[in-house]
């Protein structure tokens, strides 16, 4: 270890108790006092470790550009001289579990050898995670790497029940690597969730569902749902949808539906407003598909096609005008992912390999979001990419079944369905009556 770097920290601990030494008896700190300092200890060893170590690693990394001079000395003759070129350490920001640093580029160096420096300084560093994002002035030369020295999202959370207002633009789906609230936008995106089986997608659904149930029940929000295996996740919370299609046929039925309501609103909203704006009476629609592969991949040739076009119709004419598609998929395969380039914003669950992660978050991310490195208990975690850009690791709160339950029941979307406490022998627990024959609803 660096020796300016070992006397540093050894003084900042010899300080530090000295003060608590020094302080009389009746002043000596509370427990919550010594925490609170030996978090600020540890932020500036952070902060001092990284200043002192930069230029070492930068010039160890090939970072940094070597120049050797050649100059005259009186008396001595000619000499090489050894000059150093590294990329600049801005800043250092400290919190409580994460560094970033600011950095900028060297004279003619591409800003994306320094991104691809991420995976290194992470590890030299021993980060838990980290995330690179471009800095608010100079991005074009200057990058943020934002390292988690201690990851705030390895324990799992349980959702509560949602705030009673009507929310249509964003709903919140849990918690950020750097422990902020996670808003997933819903308004004028179409999202597509890609995960491995157990991977945690059902928390993304019933996040999305749960989070828009005060909107659903005062009609701001319609939410239908394709689940065509067999209606499994979905009517658990079935009076929150509109209708479900448990089969091919109403699966295009549905779709043509929706391709009908994206034109007419596009008819009516043409000249007067760019994008609908969804309130009680004129709501969102939101279509759920959860397994897009059963319907793309594995349906009959006749429906898969059908399916395909109406769907790529959607996904082009939708979003402006309050009608988005959320779709879920195991497996990222071409056939599946075709229509990826149509989806305005895409999360990574725990995938198989590298590729996959490439083939969801786009070509070169699987450096800069590991999706294929989640563990498999960490249900619920994603990479995600952010409106400019950066990546960002997230963990959704997961959505037991009970409560999706009570929620169907307090905030069905049309209050002829049939509930929780009236329904009829036999049927499922908050299942809509005409589901119960595997009908659309
Ligand atoms: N956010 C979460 N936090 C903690 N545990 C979770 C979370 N989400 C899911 N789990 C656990 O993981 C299990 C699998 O989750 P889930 O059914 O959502 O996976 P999935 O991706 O939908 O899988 P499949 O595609 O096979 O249906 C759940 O039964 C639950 O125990």
């Amino acid at each position: 270890m660096n020796e300016t770097l070992v006397y540093s920290v050894g003084g900042l601990v010899a300080l530090l108790v000295a003060v608590l030494v020094a302080l009389p008896a009746t002043r000596k700190p509370t427990l919550a006092a010594l925490v609170w300092a030996c978090m600020l200890v540890r932020r500036a060893w952070w902060w001092l470790r990284f200043r002192i170590t930069w230029k070492g690693l930068a010039r160890e990394s090939g970072l940094s550009k070597r120049r050797t001079k050649r100059v005259k000395r009186m008396g001595v003759g000619e000499e090489s001289i050894e000059k150093w070129r590294d990329p600049r350490l801005k800043r250092v920001i400290t919190s409580s579990h994460s560094v970033t640093l600011k950095v900028r580029t060297r004279r003619g160096q591409a800003l994306a050898d320094l991104e691809a420096f991420a995976p290194k300084l992470a590890a030299t560093y021993s980060a838990d995670s980290y995330r690179v994002y471009p800095a608010k002035r100079r991005a074009g030369s200057t990058v943020m790497f934002e390292l988690v020295m201690r990851d705030l999202i390895t324990k799992p959370a349980t959702a509560s029940m949602p705030e009673p207002r009507m929310q249509t633009s964003s709903v919140l789906l849990g918690r950020r690597q750097s422990g902020k609230p996670f808003h997933l936008q819903i308004e004028q995106r179409h999202t597509l969730v890609v995960g491995a089986s157990g991977a945690g997608k059902g928390s993304f659904l019933w996040g999305i569902v749960g989070s828009l149930s005060p909107a659903i029940a005062v009609d701001a929000v319609r939410a239908y749902g394709i689940d065509l295996k067999g209606g499994m996740e979905l009517t658990m919370g079935a009076p929150l949808f509109t209708k479900i299609a448990v089969k091919g046929e109403q699966a295009v039925e549905m779709l043509q539906e929706f391709v009908a309501i994206a034109d007419a609103r596009t008819e009516e909203l043409r000249g007067v407003s760019r994008n609908h704006k969804p309130g009680p009476g004129d709501p969102l629609y939101l279509l759920l598909i959860d397994e897009l592969a059963s319907l793309t991949a594995y349906a009959d040739p006749e429906i898969r096609k059908e399916a395909e076009r109406l769907l790529k119709r959607l996904l082009s004419i939708g979003r402006a005008v309050g009608v988005v598609v959320v779709a879920f998929v195991q497996d990222p395969r071409k056939e599946v992912i075709d229509m990826r380039g149509l989806f305005t914003q895409t999360i990574a669950l725990r995938v198989r390999s590298a590729m996959e992660t490439n083939m969801v978050l786009g070509d070169g991310m699987a450096a800069q979001a590991s999706a294929h490195r989640i563990l498999k208990a960490a249900q619920g975690t994603a990479w995600i990419i952010d409106e400019d850009g950066s990546t960002d690791r997230v963990r959704a709160d997961y959505w037991p079944d009970e409560l999706i339950r009570q929620l169907a029941s307090l905030y069905p979307a049309t209050p002829d369905l049939v509930t929780i406490s009236d329904a009829a022998p036999g049927q499922l627990p908050g299942m809509p009556l005409s589901l119960a024959d595997g009908g659309v609803r």
